[in-house]
C-alpha cells in the first residue's frame, strides 16, 4: 500500500490515519478503510480514491474560499463550442475549475483509462494503461453556489472493458463510458456544505467520512449507513405540481395529509442540490424526487442509485431500477426517485409518477 501510493504526485503528503478506529469498524479514515482496516479494494483502486478526495478536497477549499467572489459574481460563461444540442445547461466557472481538477488528479493517478464528465461533451481517454473508467459531475447544484448553499461532486468507478481496446479512440472512450449501473465498482459523493462529507461504496455497504481540517482527514463518521425503510419526508420542487401527472400529485397529497401506508403526515424539504438532498435522505429516509426528465443517468443516476442500494434503500426512474437502464449516451437525461425502499414502493405503486410535460423552467 505504501509503494502504490508513493508515486503520488500531488503536492502532498498522504494523509495518515488518527486516532482510535470509529465505531468498532477497524477503521478510522476514508484511506484506512479503502486501503486496509475496511475492506481490500486492491491497490489500483486505493490510489485512484486518494487521489479523488484530494480533488474534492481542493473543490471544498475552492467552493469556501472568499477569493471566489470574482468568479462567482458573473453569470454563466457562455456554452462552449459544441455544447449545443448536447442539452446541457451553461457550464458557470466554478463547474470548469472542479472539472479540471478532477480530470488533473485522474491523471495523475495513472490508473485511469477514460474520464467521462457532465462538463464535456464527450468522454476523455486519458491513459491506455488506466485500469478504471471515471464518470462525474464534478459540481453539482452549482446554481446554488452564489448563495452558499451546498453543492457536491458525484463520481463513479467502472473496470476498463479491456475487450475494446482494439477500437479507435474515441469509440472506446465511449463505450467504456456507456457502461450499465449494475458494473459500478464503486461510488460516491462529496458533499461541501457546513461539513465536507465523502459518502462512498466499493460494494460493500456506505459509509461516510467527515473532513477533519485540522488533519485533511476523512474521518469515518457514519459507518454503514442504512436508509430507514420509511421517513417521513418527502423531497421535490413542488412549484411544478401542477405539470405533475396524477399519479404523483395523488402520492404527494396523499403523503402529506398522512394518509397513506405510514399513518403519519410528511414534511417536505428541498434544497434544489442533489448531493445534499441525497445525503439528507439517508439519514433520515423518504423519497428526494427530481419527477422531470433532468438528471442524467451516467454521471448522476447511477453512482447514487448504487449508494443508495448499498444502503438499503432503492433508485428508480419511477418505473424501473436505475442501475439496470442501458445508458444510450452519455448525457442522457431521466426522472430520478431515490429513497426508503416502503416508500419507494408506495410512491411507485401510484403509476404515473414521471412528469411528461417539461415546459423548461427559468430557476
Ligand atoms: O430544477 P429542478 O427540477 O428542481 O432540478 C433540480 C436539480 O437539478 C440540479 O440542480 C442539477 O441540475 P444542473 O446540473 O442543471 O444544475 C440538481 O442539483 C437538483 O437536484
Amino acid at each position: 500500500m505504501a509503494s502504490s501510493l508513493s508515486g503520488v504526485a500531488v503536492g502532498s503528503t498522504p494523509p495518515r490515519a488518527v486516532g482510535s478506529s470509529s465505531a468498532g469498524t477497524g477503521f478510522s479514515t476514508l484511506m484506512d478503510y479503502v486501503g486496509k482496516g475496511g475492506i481490500n479494494a486492491g491497490d489500483d483502486l486505493v490510489v485512484l480514491l486518494y487521489h479523488l478526495q484530494y480533488a474534492c478536497k481542493r473543490i471544498a477549499a475552492l467552493v469556501a474560499s472568499p477569493f471566489n467572489s470574482s468568479i462567482i459574481g458573473q453569470s454563466s460563461v457562455p456554452a462552449a463550442a459544441g455544447t449545443g444540442g448536447s442539452g446541457r445547461d451553461a457550464p458557470k466557472p466554478l463547474d470548469i475549475v472542479s472539472n479540471e481538477i478532477i480530470l488533473s488528479s485522474l491523471r495523475n493517478s495513472g490508473k485511469v483509462a477514460v474520464m467521462a464528465s457532465e462538463e464535456d461533451d464527450t468522454p476523455i481517454w486519458i491513459n491506455d494503461e488506466g485500469k478504471f473508467v471515471v464518470v462525474t459531475d464534478p459540481l453539482d447544484g452549482s446554481r446554488n453556489i452564489d448563495a452558499s448553499i451546498p453543492t457536491g461532486t458525484i463520481f463513479g468507478v467502472y473496470n476498463r472493458l479491456v475487450e475494446l481496446d482494439h477500437l479507435p479512440t474515441e469509440e472506446k472512450a465511449q463505450l467504456n463510458s456507456l457502461q450499465s449501473g449494475t458494473r459500478l465498482v464503486a461510488a460516491g459523493y462529496v458533499l461541501y456544505s457546513s461539513a465536507t462529507i465523502i459518502c462512498t461504496s466499493i460494494g460493500s455497504g456506505t459509509h461516510a467520512f467527515t473532513l477533519d481540517h485540522s488533519t485533511g482527514d476523512f474521518i469515518l463518521t457514519h459507518p454503514n449507513i442504512k436508509i430507514p425503510p420509511r421517513g417521513q419526508i418527502y423531497s421535490v420542487n413542488d412549484a411544478r405540481y401542477f405539470d405533475w401527472p396524477e399519479g404523483l400529485r395523488k402520492y404527494i397529497d396523499t403523503v402529506r395529509q398522512g394518509k397513506g401506508k405510514y399513518p403519519k403526515k410528511y414534511s417536505a424539504r428541498y434544497i434544489c442540490s442533489l448531493v445534499a438532498d441525497l445525503h439528507r435522505t439517508l439519514l433520515y429516509g423518504g423519497v428526494a424526487m427530481n419527477p422531470r426528465d433532468h438528471l442524467r443517468l451516467v454521471y448522476e443516476a447511477n453512482p447514487l442509485s448504487f449508494l443508495v442500494e448499498q444502503a438499503g434503500g432503492k433508485g428508480s426512474d419511477g418505473k424501473n431500477r436505475i442501475l439496470s437502464i442501458q445508458p444510450v449516451k452519455l448525457h442522457q437525461r431521466l426522472p430520478l426517485f431515490l429513497g426508503s425502499l416502503e416508500d419507494m414502493e408506495e410512491l411507485e405503486s401510484y403509476g404515473d409518477v414521471q412528469q411528461k410535460v417539461n415546459p423548461g423552467y427559468e430557476i
